[in-house]
């Protein structure tokens, strides 16, 4: 039986790394209670990447640790569908557009096929849906005001139908990243470069020339807006003055993020009052990346892996830390993934059967793994150490039920702690609250596995010895390994 969760007092002791403070600090929401958070999300123009569900899973697993520590929570997460650029700079061509016409789509249907993809994506690795998924193209009202603001403020100025941020109007640029302006590149075009005071100048707003489909009407002439005011003008939409978090990537830092605040701030809005950045995937030592070309979708992950296994490799690793992508990194998630699961399928197993009482000494050994997974969370959402503590329930339950019958009360503990920490906290076992490598799929495997192994001995019975191997090797390739023993023939993932 479910208990129902006895709300809980919002906790006072979250101390998350703040990279404005460059420290970890006790977080103190705006609002009692509550937490609004932002997240810097994908340019919908492809299929999204497994990098992009290292981020996701980890601010993910932030909102969720603040539900489980009794706090509301408001999730923002943009969709980028105008002005991000080439190169992310401030010239060249959209990146949705530039794949709109290498499609023979327009701009909108790229943005939605991928924002579906997207969707469909977050949906498999049971990434929760934002309270608000705003666009940047439903948004434009909005961000031509706050450039309004910032003309009106003497912190950006027209030139040639497009706006530019004046930086050397905001001495404060550059003090998220630590960026000095006089170090910062000048990276535009000599074309741009003369429309600007100064290069490190970045758009607001673009003038649209004559073949740019996506345009809009301003105070300005026609054109589109910049990629970083989107952020600005939608977090603070949504969330309001001096709202608690925003994330997204370290390598948003500059200039997206340096941006957004300069120009939420110099037009009199207070901004986020912590920022969270993950760390990134890489893939040989290198960023995983769509415009780098060394990636791979999420789609053709998990045409290979269990999602909760991906899930569960992404949270066993510090979302500070970067993760290395690997096949060996999910064999090993693979077997991690498994010991849990197997334990929870033992306890569910006996659970009907078991006699009525408490186990007092299983039951404190139960809380007590359930108290350091809390603190893990609560040091800047340590997932590694909430794993360790996973585990550390896995082994207190697997000596106690290999030393006998546990009884009912202390077997639910058992389980709840499971579905609690593992399930709704670190998003483990999808929302049935069910262990997704449950009985369903061994038996399925079980099956196609009879199967494989008779035409394997099929073959080595009419001497096609090649063929035979060929299978071994395949299932090798897998994870499945088969031996023949005097028994007869074993397999083991
Ligand atoms: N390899 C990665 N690891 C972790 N986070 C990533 C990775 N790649 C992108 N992100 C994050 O995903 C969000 C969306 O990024 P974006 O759409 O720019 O992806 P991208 O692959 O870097 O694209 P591009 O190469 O076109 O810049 C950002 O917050 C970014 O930091
Ligand atoms: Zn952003």
């Amino acid at each position: 039986m479910t208990q129902t969760p006895v709300p809980r007092e919002p906790d006072q002791n979250i101390f998350l790394y703040d990279t404005m403070q460059r420290q970890k600090v006790r977080f103190i929401p705006g609002t009692p209670g509550r937490v609004g958070m932002y997240l810097c999300g994908p340019t919908v123009y492809s299929d999204a990447h497994l990098g992009h569900a290292k981020k996701e899973v980890a601010f993910d697993v932030v909102r969720r640790a603040f539900l489980h520590f009794g706090y509301q929570v408001r999730y923002v997460a943009n969709i980028t569908d105008v002005g991000h650029l080439q190169n992310d700079a401030d010239d060249g061509e959209d990146k949705i557009a530039k794949r709109a016409a290498l499609e023979q789509l327009e701009p909108m249907e790229v943005a939605d096929k991928y924002f579906w993809s997207f969707v469909k994506d977050m949906d498999a690795l049971n990434i929760m849906k934002p309270s608000i998924n705003p666009r940047a193209t439903g948004h434009i009202t909005e961000q031509i005001r706050l450039i309004e603001e910032l003309i009106e403020r003497g912190h950006a100025y027209e030139s040639q139908g497009s706006v530019y941020f004046d930086v050397r109007s905001w001495p404060e640029y550059g003090k998220l990243s630590g960026r000095r302006l006089e170090d910062q590149e000048e990276g535009t075009r000599e074309a741009v470069r003369e429309e600007k005071r100064d290069p490190r100048d970045f758009a607001l707003w673009k003038r649209a020339e004559a073949g740019h489909i996506m345009r809009w009407d301003s105070p300005w002439g026609v054109g589109f807006p910049g990629w970083h005011i989107e952020c600005s003008a939608m977090s603070l939409k949504y969330l309001g003055e001096g709202f608690d978090i925003h994330g997204g990537g370290l390598d948003l830092q500059f200039p997206h993020h340096e941006a957004e605040i300069a120009q939420s701030e110099a037009a009199g809005h207070a901004f986020a009052r912590y920022w969270m950045h993950n760390n990134m995937l890489t893939i040989g030592g290198e960023k995983m990346s769509k415009s780098k070309g060394n990636f791979t979708t999420i789609q053709d992950v998990l045409s290979q892996h269990d999602a909760m296994v991906v899930r569960f490799l992404l949270v066993s690793s510090h979302y500070r830390s970067v993760t290395e992508f690997s096949e060996e990194a999910f064999e090993s998630a693979r077997n991690g993934y498994r010991r849990l699961t197997e334990t929870l399928n033992e306890l569910e197993r006996r659970l009907p059967l078991a006699p009525a009482g408490n186990h007092s000494e299983v039951d404190a050994q139960i809380a007590a793994q359930r108290l350091a997974f809390d603190d893990a969370l609560r040091d800047d959402f340590n997932t590694p150490k909430a794993v360790a503590a996973l585990f550390g329930l896995t082994s207190v339950l697997n000596r106690a039920l290999g030393a006998g019958d546990l009884p009912q009360g202390t077997l639910n503990a058992a389980r709840e702690a499971y579905l609690d920490l593992g399930g709704s906290v670190l998003g483990l076992f999808a929302d049935s609250g069910a262990p997704a490598t449950g009985r369903d799929e061994t038996e399925v495997v079980g099956a196609l596995m009879d199967l494989v192994l008779k035409a394997r001995q099929h073959y080595r019975l009419s001497k096609q010895y090649a063929q035979a191997d060929e299978l071994r090797d395949t299932l090798s390739k897998v994870g499945v390994t088969v031996e023949d023993t005097k028994d007869g023939v074993r397999w083991k993932r």
